[in-house]
């Protein structure tokens, strides 16, 4: 065999194992779609967030894959109830003394921040395109369109504080939880609070001296529809805010009964 002839063996050979490989690569992708689902979600959560420093931020981020971590102790919690009732008050007071367990869910919106509003903390605060464009890419958990503003709970943020080992805190509306019980079917736990009386539920309104009388009305009859409807759903556990403290620790025995595992 010439010198020739064999280079052209030799190349037909490299051709040959170069397209076997590349069809083991495509073969091998096919297989774990799941690949293009965890760098998808590591691009938008970087683009999110800006990282300054990338290589700190993408060794924290797959440090979970280290861990063998029990997903289960790290469901959502949903928590809703009417206006007033205290779910933003009690949530606080979680928050304040499990600040390792409990992160709250910070939503995406369309609407401009208003002063004081901090991306990232408050909301992320985005355009309508890019809203659109996750809607398209089925990225939302929920989401609504109040006032022609978008709102909503994005799933690459609550699996990033599920990756965390710890519990994603969503406060939403009936209608909010429904849908996300439709996304992640009996994967979250959720938790509706009541107040004891029509009465005190328009008293905590008015006390809290935030919104007008027009407001509160409305408000009062939407509680109804709110409380009708979280019976209908069957899905939530119930929690009655009378006294704050005795609610409060009430609060904490049902969340050690969904989180087992957590130091409560
Ligand atoms: N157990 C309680 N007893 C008396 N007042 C309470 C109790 N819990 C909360 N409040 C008061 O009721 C008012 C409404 O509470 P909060 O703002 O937490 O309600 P919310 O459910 O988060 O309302 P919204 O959905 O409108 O944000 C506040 O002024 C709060 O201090």
């Amino acid at each position: 065999m010439d010198q020739q002839q064999f280079d052209s063996e030799l190349q037909t050979y490299f051709l040959h194992i170069k397209h076997e490989i590349k069809q083991e690569h495509i073969e091998y992708l096919k297989k774990h779609p799941e690949l293009n689902q965890i760098l998808n979600d590591f691009t938008s959560q970087i683009i999110l967030e800006k990282p300054d420093n990338v290589y700190q931020y993408a060794k924290e981020y797959f440090s979970f894959f280290n861990q063998e971590k029990d997903l289960k102790t790290c469901k959502p919690l949903v928590v809703s109830g009417a206006s007033g009732v205290g779910k933003g008050t009690l949530l606080q007071m979680l928050f304040k003394q499990y600040p390792q367990q409990f992160v709250f869910s910070v939503s995406y919106t369309t609407r401009a921040p208003r002063p004081g509003e901090v991306h990232g903390q408050h909301y992320y605060f985005v355009s309508k395109e890019e809203f659109q464009k996750e809607i398209e890419k089925k990225a939302f958990l929920e989401y609504c369109e109040v006032h022609g503003n978008y709102y909503g709970t994005h799933l690459a943020q609550v699996q990033k504080v599920m990756k965390q080992g710890q519990v994603c805190v969503i406060e939403i509306d009936v209608q909010g939880a429904e849908k996300i019980n439709k996304s992640m079917p009996n994967q979250c736990n959720y938790i509706f609070i009541n107040a004891p009386s029509n009465e005190e539920l328009r008293k905590r309104l008015t006390g809290r001296g935030t919104e007008t009388e027009e407001v509160i009305e409305k408000r009062m009859k939407n509680a109804e529809k709110e409380i009708e409807k979280s019976h209908q759903l069957g899905f939530y556990n119930e929690l009655l805010n009378d006294d704050l403290q005795k609610t409060f620790k009430k609060l904490i025995d049902l969340l050690k009964t969904f989180y087992v595992d957590l130091k409560l």
